[in-house]
């Protein structure tokens, strides 16, 4: 079984939602069934990069993993990309056998039997402003692949009024998920700096807005990798 992959990195900090802070490798996929219009990592989804993911075996992917942290267990973070389009059972046995543990990020539109073996499912469906519409039965399939060990907790970007509204009520659908939301960044050029002050009025407007309605369901996080590296690719 072949992967494909854009690349993977590490050891550095999970920068968003539940696991923020923690000591992560990340294993980026190339391929991404969705097109969302602010997407950060387009050189993972655009086939006109396809030439830069490299077709690798599990083995191949695990001893990278396995170089890059040293041989000490720690959680590795599944990303892409649309990681749910191929097939990690296999890295998965493998690391897991040596102690290690495995969270993925995926919009929730294919749903995996792996998903049985994660330690946490990150749910992220996406909001209006991506111009993508969220299939949920497709998203409760996700859920349904969990297993009884997996955590799955759902995150939402918001850019504007409108994705807040639409993420109040895709939290209304699904109240025993816990939430995070992360303000959108509109910047993604890698080669460009972000504007860190921008970044954080956006947070604080999201801070605001959730105070301020009284809706005390959600955790609200920054990408704390993108306030100390910018868009710098593999941090
Ligand atoms: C690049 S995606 C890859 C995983 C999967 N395709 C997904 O969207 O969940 C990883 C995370 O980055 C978030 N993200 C992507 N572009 C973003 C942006 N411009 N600002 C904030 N978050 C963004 C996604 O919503 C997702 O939670
Ligand atoms: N540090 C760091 N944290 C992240 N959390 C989600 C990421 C992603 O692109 O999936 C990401 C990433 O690319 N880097
Ligand atoms: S689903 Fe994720 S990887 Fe795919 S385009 Fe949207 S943000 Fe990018
Ligand atoms: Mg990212």
């Amino acid at each position: 079984m072949t992967l494909r992959i854009a690349e993977i990195f590490g050891p550095t900090i999970q920068g968003e939602g539940a696991l923020i802070g923690e000591p992560t490798v990340f294993v980026r996929t190339g391929g991404c069934d969705y097109r969302c219009s602010w997407c950060d990592s387009l050189h993972a989804v655009d086939s006109a990069h396809r030439h830069d993911w490299h077709p690798m075996s599990a083995e191949a992917v695990w001893d990278e993993v396995e170089r890059l942290s040293g041989g000490t267990p720690l959680t590795v973070s599944l990303s892409g990309g649309n990681p749910a389009i191929q097939d990690f059972t296999q890295v998965m046995a493998l690391g897991q056998s040596k102690g290690y543990r495995f969270a993925c990020e995926t919009q929730g539109s294919i749903a995996k039997p792996w998903f049985g073996a994660l330690e946490t499912l990150v749910l992220s469906p996406k909001p209006p402003s991506s111009g993508e519409t969220v299939d949920w039965a497709d998203f409760e399939d996700c859920i349904a692949a969990t297993g009884a060990k997996t955590q799955v907790v759902m995150k939402i970007v918001i850019f504007d009024a409108n994705d807040y509204d639409w993420a109040r009520a895709a939290a209304g659908r699904y109240p025993d998920l816990p939430l995070y939301l992360q303000p959108g960044n509109p910047d993604v050029d890698p080669d460009l700096p972000i504007k860190t002050q921008d970044s954080l009025d956006r947070m604080l407007w999201l801070v605001e807005k959730v105070t301020s309605d009284g809706w005390f369901t959600p955790r609200i996080l920054p990408q704390l990798h993108v306030l100390l590296w910018g868009n710098k690719r593999g941090v």
